[in-house]
């Protein structure tokens, strides 16, 4: 096991700078000071000798992708002070260190959700313990349901960027008390999708002859936990949105927050339905059999994104 003491987010060892006083608000329950993260990253850096430099999220039904890491070493989130637990099925609820192409990776095999019972600061918790673990780079990946007509299901989406609508209900991971160590009380988020690692994905579809099934739009996170009305979905299209999920916009805001490289992507999951006279109706069965159906591609297209992804990652100073 390795030692643990030192500086800040180089992922060999972690302290807190400077002990900060921030202002207490209202807020659905007791946030999570930069001690406690400290605290959990610690923690998790006492179990494992991996310094994982690339998180992947895995979306619901996507949880093999972490079996595409070889020496894993399995934490339950459970086992992990000051972490949530999940409660949503296809998200088991533990992370996973090891090697993905011979890259130190930290993969959470489930994920949080607003509608879990969560506010949006705690689902993104685990983002913030990634920074602390020294991961330089997010590959978020989610189940949306395609909005756009061109889309078919089991298609993959890389996201080019989002609409926070969330957000424009004032509903932001990083509502309240700003804490400077992490990042900005304002950071921009108009470069949010990592321009060069969109490059990289759309050639690595090349390389694996499945650019016919990979396309790039917009996603929109909404609350859940229910599915949207054709009304919602309509309006959603004239905004520009193609895919849409419940998850990932929140973890990405906190991702560039505290200055992680990002990259999203979609599998479309199930078509939204923009007609009253459509008789589907969305269902999270279907969701997670799409999963399931696409876990192959997904855990190659992951695995050669990780490697080539490597070579774009800042440098320690
Ligand atoms: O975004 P992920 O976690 O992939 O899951 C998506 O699938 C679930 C609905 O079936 C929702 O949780 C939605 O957000
Ligand atoms: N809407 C919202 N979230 C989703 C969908 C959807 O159609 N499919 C998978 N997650």
């Amino acid at each position: 096991m390795a030692p643990v003491n030192a500086d800040i987010v180089n992922g060999s060892k972690v302290t807190s700078p400077v002990k900060k006083t921030l202002p207490e608000v209202e807020d659905n329950g007791k946030r999570y000071s930069y001690e406690m993260l400290v605290e959990t990253a610690n923690f998790l850096l006492s179990k494992t000798d991996v310094r994982p430099v690339i998180g992947v999220i895995c979306g619901s039904g996507m949880g093999s992708l972490a079996e595409n890491i070889s020496q894993p070493e399995c934490i339950a989130y459970e086992d992990i002070p000051n972490f949530p637990i999940s409660t949503v099925e296809g998200h088991h609820g533990k992370l996973v260190f090891g090697y993905i192409s011979d890259v130190p990776v930290v993969a959470m095999q489930g994920r949080f959700h607003y509608y879990e019972g969560y506010p949006l600061w705690k689902c993104c918790l685990p983002v913030r313990v990634m920074k602390l673990l020294g991961v330089k780079a997010l590959i978020a990946t989610n189940a949306a349901g395609g909005l756009n007509p061109n889309y078919k299901i089991g298609d993959l989406m890389i996201v080019r960027d989002h609409i926070n609508m969330m957000g424009f209900a004032g509903n932001n991971p990083l509502h309240g008390p700003n804490d400077e160590r992490f990042g900005p009380r304002f950071p921009p988020m108009n470069k949010a999708y990592n321009y060069e690692f969109r490059k990289v994905a759309k050639e690595v579809a090349k390389e694996l002859n499945i650019d016919n099934m990979v396309r790039e739009g917009v996603y929109t996170c909404l609350g859940g936990p229910n599915f949207e009305t054709v009304a919602e979905l309509n309006m959603l299209k004239m905004l520009g949105v193609d895919a849409v999920g419940m998850s990932t916009v929140h973890e990405v805001i906190t991702a560039r927050h505290c200055d992680m490289s990002v990259f999203a992507l979609s599998l479309i999951t199930n078509e939204c339905v923009t007609s009253y006279d459509h008789d589907a109706e969305a269902n999270h069965e279907e969701v997670l059999d799409v999963g399931r159906m696409r876990q192959d591609i997904l855990r190659d297209y992951v695995s050669k994104l990780v490697n080539r992804f490597v070579k774009y990652l800042p440098q320690n100073p």
